[in-house]
């Protein structure tokens, strides 16, 4: 039981009294206290220690996951400690965490041995090492047992032996394994991931029958969905693997958007200009999203994945993750190790002693060099091949000393591909030995078929060089294991540079270019002949790397580093404003009787975009046109003599002219142009309300500066405004538009505008620069004293909807309706309502501010009276040159009356389109604005 408060039940990690405020100084703790926990563990007794060696039993009998049981590793879940502190511990000892773990394939695969009866052997690859070494968590592991089960006593048999390792299993029939599995993932995102693109002459029918797999992909996604949810508590952390389930983080989601999903990728994520050429690659990318946590190996993989999500749909990427519509998901690297351990105790065994013996005897006299690869084409079999061909052409000498041995271990023998590659390596292998060999010896032995763990280990102990070439690897955990097995040998790694394990063992491997079978062949003879005490420095460094990044420390991280993302997305929350109540801003505003609708133009009023504009392209959306659903409700509420309409635009009079012209000439509203520094009514002219001494010489500096970046930046393109100068490279791309704006924005601060009285206002994909004062907040107390004037209002205005999808700056116009701020508080700091319920605001009478001051002074000057009005010295005709003069004394109907009499609750400010804003509203889209407006209408 947990003993906090706010205790979700079934989850005793969401409580988290004293947690650290940010998120590094929260991961810094908690790894110190994983650290700790570990040094206690060690410190404990020595019972682990034959604990860790009963596990390795299952690797021979089959007796033990390693997945931990809840009475093997009784210490466990430093990772999330500090998700349970102020939880009762049982027994002195933290809960667990529980932890399901979901992938393709399961530890074990099945094998029939009767109706009823199973054999399960453990199965090859990276990603069934890595977790097999995880043991801090209560872990279940849901996947396929590779076996096709139709019958029901077949399914319910392996279910039960099953269960016993504490798996689950999916049960894929033939046909979806045959797509799904086959094709779709190891056809298709196996080689583009790698680099491999599609099969040559395999491309058209794999072009045809694309559909049908991602189909099959899908819906395999979904099984595997489907078994979550049945085994799902509150509280698990789901830690979804690899490019099999790509579309399963969606489907957890959809169905329980609280569940903590996790999503790490096992292979290398390629270039966006790859992954671009997937039919499907917005789908895949959407579906990843929808993750909390998406983790890879290597940095390059992730960067690649943010890289993707901006150029291919237009997202946000931030140095934290991947942005859209507010919600995060963290991207982030998580290089997995193995568990170093269980490799270097295993070297003690008298079986691997004696298999150790037997090498040795077996290769007296000769150099013992290793490959240990599935049987894939990104393992760059043959390329090794060839290499060690052109060592032993060029080097006489070595041809009876060395000894390749090669384990070739079979793998998705369905696909055609792998099949060919099997007779390939064949073909090369058979003429390399007949070309070198002698009656009682051959250079190479090459092996199709695993070996079980302890024949292992003797092999990576023996071995002089290890040699691995992939083209491509995630990650390629036997190039660990090797580093693991050679603490007496000091053996050397020459280790493919397109291997994620080039980046960790880098700097004591020889690293190479597989695809240069000159240098690989060459770092061989240098292997073969490297002195002692090199041999020494380079294997001591990387030996250290292996067992200090263990996978138990891979796993510890990950799993850590959800739980944190999930407690950044509460606080996140916290700061996103509330969706505008709809009912209650329309019952508000049919009981007012003087109501000012301030409304925004581009995309509070326009027809909305396709998030990436790349169907309506970019030349249809510069021009910006009102959403056609508007018509009619803005019309009806124009011919409310009790409401006022203002559009108030960042854009230039010529867009805000074009809106007449769309059959809204007689309508009678207010036109806001230039972020409200020139205003007309629909019908009249325009005026202007700019403040007197605009500072205008820096403009022609500006604009070159602006031309010569819009030269070299194609597609973006800058406006010239009266009061300002945009440059906007939102249909440039991402990255390089980015680099330019840093560059223009360091050559304005150094040179036109250093001295300038101006203001810098950055927006998601522009630059502006405006003269100092041109808000949409400092023109709105001008635009107010027109209307007044204009309407002769004798009664104060009740009512007040801004709203708009308007830049931080001028979110001034939302806090200028505000009550009372606390003088301390900047006037960006976000303001929630009272309550959102009619009738109970209690909050202070609202005031208008026309300046930064708050002083008592500062308000009382506004209550002036009605005559002053007549002063209106600043809005005058276009025509006349400006002449703007201050804003004075205008602000009160008569002697002691306010031009507003909000009562606190009758004002609504909204965001439209926005995550993060100092409006007391958001609303999502202008599709939202136009339901709104329709209810305003309405009730009108
Ligand atoms: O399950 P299979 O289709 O038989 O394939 C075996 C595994 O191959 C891949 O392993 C990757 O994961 C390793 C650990 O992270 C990494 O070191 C290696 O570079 C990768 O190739 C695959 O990603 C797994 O899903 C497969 O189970
Ligand atoms: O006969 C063998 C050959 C390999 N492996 C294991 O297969 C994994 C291969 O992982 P790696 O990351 O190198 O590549 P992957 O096969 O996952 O692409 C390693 O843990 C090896 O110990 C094995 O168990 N038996």
């Amino acid at each position: 039981m947990c003993r906090c408060d706010k205790h979700m039940p079934g989850n005793n990690y969401n409580c988290n009294p004293s947690t650290p405020r940010s998120r590094l100084e929260r991961l810094l703790r908690e790894r110190e206290l994983r650290r700790s926990n570990r040094v206690s563990q060690s410190n404990d007794d020595g019972n682990r220690q034959a604990e860790f060696v009963g596990s390795d039993a299952f690797f021979t009998e089959g007796e033990n996951l390693g997945v931990s049981s809840e009475d093997d590793f009784p210490e466990g879940v430093s990772a999330t400690k500090i998700f349970i502190d102020g939880c009762e511990w049982k027994e002195g000892r933290p809960p667990k965490q529980r932890l399901l773990v979901v992938a393709n394939r399961l530890p074990v695969s099945a094998v029939r041995k009767g109706e009823d009866s199973w054999q399960l052997e453990i199965s090859v690859g990276g990603l069934v090492s890595a977790l097999l070494g995880v043991k801090e968590f209560d872990a279940r592991w849901i996947g396929w047992a590779g076996v096709n089960v139709p019958d029901s006593v077949g399914q319910k048999a392996l279910t039960k032996a099953l269960a016993e390792k504490r798996c689950i299993p999916v049960f894929l029939d033939e046909e979806i394994v045959h797509q799904y599995y086959n094709g779709y993932c190891n056809n298709i995102l196996w080689p583009l991931f790698h680099y491999l693109g599609l099969p040559q002459e395999d491309r058209l029918a794999t072009t045809r029958s694309f559909q049908s797999q991602f189909d099959a992909y899908k819906k395999a996604n979904q099984m595997f969905a489907d078994v979550v949810h049945e085994h799902y508590q509150e509280g698990d952390v789901v830690w979804c693997h690899d490019y099999h389930l790509m579309f399963l983080p969606k489907c957890l989601k959809e169905h329980n958007k609280k569940m903590k999903v996790g999503w790490f990728l096992h292979t290398p994520f390629p270039s966006s200009e790859i992954h671009r050429t997937l039919p499907s690659r917005s789908e895949l990318l959407r579906s990843v999203l929808a993750a909390d946590l998406v983790g890879f190996h290597t940095y390059d993989y992730a960067r690649h994945f943010v890289s993707a999500c901006t150029r291919i749909l237009g997202l946000e990427g931030t140095p934290e993750g991947v942005e859209n519509q507010g919600k995060l998901t963290r991207v982030a690297a998580f290089p997995i190790g193995i568990d170093s351990d269980r490799f270097i105790r295993a070297l003690e065994l008298p079986q691997v002693q004696d298999h150790m013996k037997e090498l040795k005897e077996r290769f007296a006299g000769r150099k013992v060099m290793l490959g240990v690869d599935r049987l894939d084409m990104i393992k760059g079999i043959p390329q090794k091949i060839l290499a060690f061909e052109k060592f032993l052409e060029e080097n006489l000498n070595w041809r009876d000393k060395v000894v390749l041995l090669q384990i070739a271990v079979p793998t998705r023998t369905d696909v055609p591909e792998y099949q060919k590659l099997t007779s390939q390596v064949h073909e090369i292998v058979g003429r390399i030995n007949g070309r070198f060999g002698t009656l009682t010896a051959v250079p190479i032995h090459h092996l199709d078929r695993s070996l079980d763990f302890h024949a292992l280990c003797a092999l990576y102990a023996v071995t002089d060089v290890a040699l691995v070439t992939s083209l491509r690897d995630g990650m390629n955990l036997v190039s660990y294991e090797f580093v693991a097995c050679q603490a007496s040998k000091k053996g050397v790694l020459i280790l493919s540079e397109f291997a994620g394990a080039a980046q960790s063992l880098g700097a004591g491997a020889i690293l190479v270019n597989p695809w240069n079978i000159t240098e690989v062949a060459a770092s061989i003879g240098y292997a073969l002949n490297m002195a002692a005490d090199e041999r020494e420095k380079r294997h001591h460094h990387n030996f250290m790397h292996v067992t200090t990044h263990t996978s138990q420390e891979w796993a510890a991280t990950f799993v850590s580093e959800l739980n944190d993302t999930i407690v950044e997305a509460q606080l996140r929350t916290r700061q996103v404003p509330p969706i505008l109540p709809i009912k209650v801003a329309v019952d508000r505003y049919l009981q007012s009787s003087n109501r000012l609708l301030i409304l925004g133009f581009n995309a509070t009023l326009t027809e909305p975009k396709d998030t990436f504009g790349r169907r309506g392209g970019q030349i249809r959306e510069m021009e910006l046109k009102l959403h056609p659903d508007l018509k009619e409700p803005l019309k009806k509420i124009c011919d409310d003599s009790k409401t006022t309409i203002v559009v108030l635009s960042g854009s230039d009079r010529s867009v805000l002219d074009y809106l007449p012209i769309q059959n809204f000439g007689d309508y009678n509203m207010w036109l806001a142009a230039e972020n409200g520094m020139f205003l007309r009514l629909t019908m009249g002219e325009w005026m202007t309300t700019m403040p007197e001494n605009l500072n205008m010489d820096w403009v022609d500096s500006v604009k070159h500066v602006f031309e010569y970046f819009t030269e070299r930046t194609p597609r973006s393109h800058f406006e010239l405004r009266e009061t300002s100068l945009v440059w906007n490279y939102k249909y440039a791309d991402i990255e390089f538009g980015r680099l330019q704006a840093r560059d223009l924005l360091q050559h304005l601060w150094t040179g036109p505008i250093s001295n300038a009285s101006v203001d810098v206002v950055q927006g998601g994909r522009s630059v502006e620069v405006r003269a100092v004062g041109v808000t949409k907040g400092a023109a709105i107390d001008r635009i107010l004293g027109e209307i007044v004037h204009n309407k002769g209002m004798k009664a104060p205005i009740d009512y007040v909807l801004c709203i708009g999808h308007f830049l931080p700056k001028d979110e001034d116009v939302y806090t200028f309706f505000e009550p009372e701020l606390p003088v301390e508080a900047p006037p960006t700091v976000p303001t929630r309502p009272p309550s959102p319920t009619p009738g109970m605001s209690s909050a202070p009478l609202p005031r208008i501010s026309t300046s930064k001051s708050n002083s008592k002074a500062a308000r009382l000057k506004k209550q002036r009276s009605l005559s002053t009005l007549e002063k209106r010295a600043s809005i005058h005709a276009i025509g006349s040159a400006w002449r703007p003069t201050l804003m004075r004394d205008k602000m009160s109907l008569h002697e002691g009356s306010s031009v507003l009499d909000l009562k606190g609750d009758n004002y609504f400010s909204c965001a439209v389109g926005r995550k993060r804003s100092s409006a007391r509203y958001l609303l999502g889209s202008s599709d939202d604005v136009v339901t709104l407006l329709k209810e305003l209408a309405e009730g009108s």
